[in-house]
């Protein structure tokens, strides 16, 4: 039998209102699995996302996290990790009163890794969390959101408020906790560097729809850059002097980056009509 997959999405939709944030998606990611949620603002996301851990419902379709619906129950809770996009602390507690409530939240609280990361990135225990400045506020969410050893962190971009050197030391320690703890993860990411810096799957949302998602290995190799469509190629998207196709290799094609190919399918959702009720 395979084991659950990190998420599953069947017709997912989400609405605010007249607004849908999610329209009809499916989606698999396996587990085990660094996967990039890349998409322009206001493409979903951060709904998705948060439909995954379980802080909002969809308006319909179905959503399952590690096997279950999301945030079924205590010990499933436990399984997952979410840091939010504005890394919420609690201003007037230390950070090391931070590491106690976690422990004392938490029934699976590994502290010898949560004292050694804070260690690591330099974080002073007496220190107030409002007193942190974003880059280590986000150091410090994603410390506590690993220390509870989950099997799958859900990040919502992350690494936003870091400057370049302090975005790829959390990108490289993100790297290293889901290899350590044997884990998947989750982010949303506007920086494709960041992205292929450290993610092996990727899904691309625009226009509140999957446009794209599988592995990056594979994605890149059935995708080329070529100065004219070929004859009965998918054409994912054209430009002068530039197109990019999709399947087998072509003739006098190029290998394309991850950029170009997110950039591709963004152009080509940009273009079609937006989803309305
Ligand atoms: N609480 C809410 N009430 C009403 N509309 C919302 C709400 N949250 C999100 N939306 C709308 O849903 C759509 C998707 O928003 P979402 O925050 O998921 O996008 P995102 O891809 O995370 O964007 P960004 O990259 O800017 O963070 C947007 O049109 C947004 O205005």
């Amino acid at each position: 039998m395979h084991p659950p997959l990190a998420l599953h999405a069947e017709r997912l939709t989400k609405r605010y209102g007249r607004r849908t944030a999610l329209a009809d998606c499916d989606l698999s990611v396996p587990r085990g699995h660094v996967v990039g949620l890349v998409g322009p603002n206001g493409a979903g996301k951060s709904t998705l996302l948060q439909l995954a851990c379980g802080l909002i419902a969809p308006t319909s379709g179905t959503l399952t996290v590690l096997g279950s619906p999301p945030a079924a129950d205590a010990a499933h809770l436990a399984r997952v990790g979410f840091v939010a996009q504005d890394t919420p602390v609690y201003p007037s507690l230390t950070v090391a009163e931070h590491l106690r409530m976690g422990a004392w939240l938490n029934p699976s609280w590994d502290s010898t890794l949560a004292r050694r990361r804070v260690d690591e990135v330099g974080l002073d225990p007496a220190q107030k969390a409002g007193r942190l400045s974003g880059g280590q506020r986000a150091q410090l969410a994603l410390a506590l959101a690993a220390a509870k050893r989950p099997e799958l962190l859900i990040l919502d971009e992350p690494a936003a408020a870091l400057d370049p050197l302090a975005r790829r030391e959390f990108m490289h320690g993100l790297a290293g906790f889901v290899r350590e703890l044997g884990a998947g993860a989750v982010l949303s990411s506007h920086l494709l560097g960041d992205v292929a810096q450290v993610c092996d799957h990727l899904v691309v949302l625009c226009a509140a729809r999957v446009q794209v998602a599988g592995p990056v290995p594979d994605l890149l190799a059935t995708h080329h850059r070529t100065a004219a469509a070929p004859a009965g190629a998918e054409v994912v998207w054209a430009e002068p002097g530039r197109v990019v196709v999709r399947g087998p290799a072509v003739r006098d094609g190029a290998p394309v980056t991850l950029e170009e190919l997110v950039l591709a399918y963004l152009s080509r959702a940009a273009t079609r009509p937006a989803v309305t009720r």
